[in-house]
């Protein structure tokens, strides 16, 4: 999925919205989560999506993702309305995430991790099944900076290794959508640094992401736009400088946590 130069103007006029929320809402008992949420991703974009804690910035992606459905409101993922629609089906259409809790399987290597991500449907038959999963499997260890550490279980690694596993098993799925859940909690910035390039060349291969933070520190250089949400409800988009100097943006974060 490379951009040629002479297609840039071409690939413009043919830029969609990959995913569309229209008024999603998710309420809990009496707590509204999400509240009456809209906003678009477009394609091969970075979108920061940030909120301080409890904002909804989970549940929003727990309704995008399939997790739970929304109380109320409408998601589009390339133009059709999946809302409610069960994870492992948008799985499928090309949507995947990442969870701040990770959840690998513990008595299995990075690599089988990695290898049994994939989706089995992919797959033309069982004779294919092990050499070309594993081959895949091998190519997103290499991707993701565990090319080193295939043969060792999830708890050998360090925070930073757990989290490029949780990245590399969402990209077993092969997904054109991938919605990543903190990944800059816990990391050095060095760290940082090196999540933010395996995500810029997610994108240069052709994929859409939306980044979760609390703030903006390890987002600003990464993203191309930033919504934030409080309370469930959207009080800003538009690119990281704007957001940064936007009021209603630092009264939210209570005086200058961005
Ligand atoms: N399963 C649930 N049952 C009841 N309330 C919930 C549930 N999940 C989330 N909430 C509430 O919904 C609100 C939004 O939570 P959510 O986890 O989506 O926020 P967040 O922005 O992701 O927070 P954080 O940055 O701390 O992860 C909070 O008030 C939370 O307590």
């Amino acid at each position: 999925m490379s951009t040629h130069t002479t297609q840039s103007a071409h690939d413009e006029a043919q830029t969609t919205d990959i995913l569309r929320l229209e008024d999603v809402t998710k309420q809990f008992g009496n707590v509204t989560a999400v509240d009456n949420l809209s906003f678009s991703v477009s394609e091969r974009e970075i979108l920061g999506f940030i909120g301080p804690n409890g904002a909804g910035k989970s549940t929003t992606f727990d309704c995008v993702s399939g997790t739970m459905a929304p109380t109320d409101g409408e998601i589009y993922y390339r133009g059709e309305n999946v809302t409610g629609v069960p994870q492992h089906a948008l799985v499928e259409k090309g949507i995947a995430r990442t969870y701040q809790t990770f959840r690998p399987l513990n008595d299995r290597t990075v690599l089988e991790n990695i290898a049994l991500s994939q989706m089995p449907n992919s797959l033309f038959s069982f004779a294919d099944f092990r050499a070309d999963t594993e081959q895949r499997a091998r190519e997103i260890c290499e991707q993701v900076g565990l090319g080193d550490v295939v043969d060792q279980t999830p708890d050998e690694l360090p925070h930073a290794g757990m989290l490029r596993l949780e990245i590399g098993r969402a990209l077993g799925t092969d997904p054109d959508l991938l919605l990543v859940d903190e990944p800059f909690a816990g990391l050095t910035s060095d760290e940082i640094d090196r999540t933010a390039d395996l995500f810029t060349s997610l994108r240069e291969g052709g994929m859409t992401l939306v980044v979760i933070d609390h703030n903006m520190h390890g987002l600003l250089d990464l993203v191309d736009r930033v919504i934030v949400i409080s309370f469930g409800e959207k009080i800003a988009e538009g690119t990281p400088a704007e957001i940064r100097d936007d009021p209603t943006v630092q009264e939210a974060y209570l005086g200058g946590e961005i």
